[in-house]
């Protein structure tokens, strides 16, 4: 299990005195596999919780708890332990792989490696080559000897989950990972993804700014609504998709189309927020008060906190609208 506390990540901006605040803390736990879901807008933080979570990219400020133990006071050892089983699906997966090597060679350099902390010999790697093709629904046979441009984007992310499955994860992030695949193969993605998490019980942290993708790979799990490198809402994914309670989830679900055919929508779908200004610098108050057509003048004093018994929202005037609409019989 990983707790996340108050998790802080500033950047040096553009001019020589200014910072960007990606996270001001962000606080979340993810559950022996369980599913959390990221959503926001562009530049809200999400891809810099799933950096930090893989150890690419390290706090400002904030803990990470792996099993009630402080990441960050670990031997260096044990945290490049810890990060290996965290491990990142990117969301351009031709980047992703080298070109020059073949789908067996990808996945067999880092199956040597797990050989060899296991004292397995050749005929392990082999067959696991045959076995985690297989999970991710290639035929092996078909696609071992290819390279990387010989097969679909579809088929490319399937590998470089198999991949990321060589080192046994118990996390997987998934970064916009079906953004940049051809829409008639996403799905198929996502179902790996959900069958990955029930099947072999690996978490999963699902970053999208697609609604519709993280209700469908986040069936029993969580959702958290991210604005500026802040909680504005988190709950289970049923409770934020169809009873959300802050202005800006409404707005991110009144962006999607009405949700696989089993809603109709209700009669205020359309919050009219304004766009996000990218010269804005608030930084005092609600963050998203600006933008937001239900602010008062307490909005823009007094930052909201993040309250809520597990259905959790940060606003001062939190009303559920309905945006998504009603359920109707399926
Ligand atoms: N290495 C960096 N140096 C400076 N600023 C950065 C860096 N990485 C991210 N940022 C800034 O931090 C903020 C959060 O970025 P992040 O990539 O986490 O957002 P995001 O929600 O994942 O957006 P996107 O969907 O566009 O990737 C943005 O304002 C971004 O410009």
């Amino acid at each position: 299990m990983i707790e996340v506390k108050d998790l802080k990540k500033t950047y040096a901006g553009r001019g020589s005195d200014t910072v960007v605040q990606a996270l001001r803390g962000v606080s979340f736990e993810i559950q022996n596999g369980g599913a959390l879901s990221f959503i926001g807008e562009s530049g809200c933080g999400k891809t810099t919780v799933g950096r930090i979570l893989t150890g690419l990219e390290t706090p400002t400020a904030g803990t990470i708890l792996w099993n009630g133990q402080d990441v960050y006071k670990m031997k260096a050892k044990d945290k490049k332990e810890v990060f290996r089983k965290v491990q990142l699906i990117h969301q351009d997966p031709y980047q992703a792989l080298n070109p020059a090597r073949t789908i067996e060679q990808a996945l067999v350099d880092p199956l040597k490696v797990m050989a060899k902390k296991k004292g397995h010999d050749g005929s392990w790697i082999e067959s696991r080559v045959t076995e985690l093709l297989t999970l991710v629904g290639l035929d092996p046979a078909t696609v071992m000897y290819k390279y990387p441009h010989m097969l679909s984007g579809g088929q490319r992310q399937r590998v470089v989950i198999a991949r990321a499955l060589t080192v046994e994860p118990e996390v997987l992030v998934a970064d916009e990972a079906v953004s940049m695949i051809d829409v008639s193969l996403r799905l198929g993605i996502l179902k790996l993804l959900r069958d990955l998490r029930q099947n072999l019980n690996i978490s999963l942290l699902f970053i999208t700014h697609d609604v519709a993708a993280a209700r469908y790979v986040g069936t029993n799990g969580e959702i958290y609504v991210i604005y500026k490198g802040l909680v504005a809402e988190k709950a289970t994914t049923d409770d934020i998709i169809l009873r959300p309670k802050h202005p800006y989830s409404q707005a991110l679900l009144s962006a999607v189309p009405v949700l696989k055919g089993i809603e109709v929508p209700g009669p205020e779908r359309f919050i009219p927020v304004k766009e996000m200004d990218q010269n804005d610098q608030t930084d005092a108050g609600c963050l998203f008060a600006p933008r937001c057509p239900f602010a008062q003048d307490v909005c823009k004093a007094e930052r909201p906190q993040l309250t809520g018994q597990g259905h959790d929202f940060a606003c001062h005037f939190p009303v559920e609208r309905h945006v998504v609409a009603t359920q109707v019989e399926a």
